[in-house]
């Protein structure tokens, strides 16, 4: 199976690296990047360097494309891949919920478009609460100030990282207001929304705390089948908004595809 990587950052040189060193039946066929030159480095650290190669021409190189480079590369990529029956493995799944036009890709390319559980895991078992009727979907994310820098809800919010001293709610909403302010910092609510009540039925808190050094995701899904309760706390990769569960995540799909 050749696999090929939009992005080369935390998660996907983590993905980059594990399959360079050896993953059964699986070869890195190819990369996009967004400045080769800087990129080009790296790759030299490869034991087997892959082709380095425009977003839009990964569906020629790859079986299976793997975006880690964020929403707004996700529709370049996702239109040659699904028109070509290749598959698609997005990390932005935040994307599919705000993005009408990726929405519409989702709805019509499902089988092809895979997510993994990234920071969180259980959404099988949100999957399966699905098939009957779901009542509630809540998620409560807890993350270091450090993980949020620079996200446009701060702002938007008029929220100082500076004078936080203890944990603070920073949001409250549906999922899809959510990553219209986090859109890099709750794709974790975007792959709770699609496995299971959809985005403007499942209820996201955001909390900020200073001393915290994981990222706390914690579920709660009440069901005609049961209630679901568990929570993760994820350590961070080398990017401080990512937990390093979420390339391990990958690495995981990639070997039951
Ligand atoms: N589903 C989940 O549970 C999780 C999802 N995520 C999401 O996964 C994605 C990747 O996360 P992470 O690896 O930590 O992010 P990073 O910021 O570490 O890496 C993103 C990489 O993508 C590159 N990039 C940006 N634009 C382009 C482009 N146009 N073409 C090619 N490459 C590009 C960046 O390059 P440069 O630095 O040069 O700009 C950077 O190397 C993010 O969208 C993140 O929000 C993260 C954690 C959990
Ligand atoms: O890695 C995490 O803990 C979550 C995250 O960044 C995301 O959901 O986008």
């Amino acid at each position: 199976m050749n696999v090929a990587i939009a992005g080369l950052g935390a998660i996907g040189w983590a993905v980059a690296h594990a399959i360079d060193k050896g993953m059964p039946g699986i070869t890195l066929s190819a990369v996009a990047v967004r400045d080769p030159d800087a990129a080009a480095e790296r790759l030299r650290m490869l034991a087997h360097p892959p082709a380095c190669v425009a977003l839009a021409s990964l569906a020629d190189y790859g079986d299976v494309v793997v975006e880690c480079a964020g929403a707004h590369v996700l529709r370049e990529i996702a239109d040659p891949v699904l028109e070509s029956g290749r598959q698609l493995v997005a990390m932005s799944a935040g994307g599919f919920v705000s993005s009408p036009a990726l929405a519409l890709l989702w709805q019509r390319y499902r089988s092809q478009i895979h997510i993994p559980s990234g920071a969180l895991g259980g959404l099988d078992a949100v999957a399966a609460m699905a098939e009957g009727h779901i009542d509630t979907v809540r998620l409560v994310s807890t993350k270091p100030a450090a993980a949020l820098r620079g996200a446009p809800g701060l702002t938007q919010l008029g929220i100082d990282l500076q004078s936080l001293t203890g944990p603070t709610q920073v949001f409250g909403g549906t999922a899809a207001q959510a990553l219209e302010l986090f859109p890099d910092n709750l794709n974790v609510a975007a792959a709770l929304a699609l496995a299971g009540a959809g985005a403007h039925r499942t209820m996201v808190e955001l909390w900020l705390d200073p001393h915290a050094r994981t990222n706390r995701h914690e579920v709660e899904v009440q069901a005609d089948s049961g209630r679901l309760r568990f929570s993760m706390d994820a350590m961070p990769s080398s990017n401080p908004r990512t937990s390093s569960l979420a390339a391990q995540s990958v690495l995981a799909l990639l070997r039951r595809l």
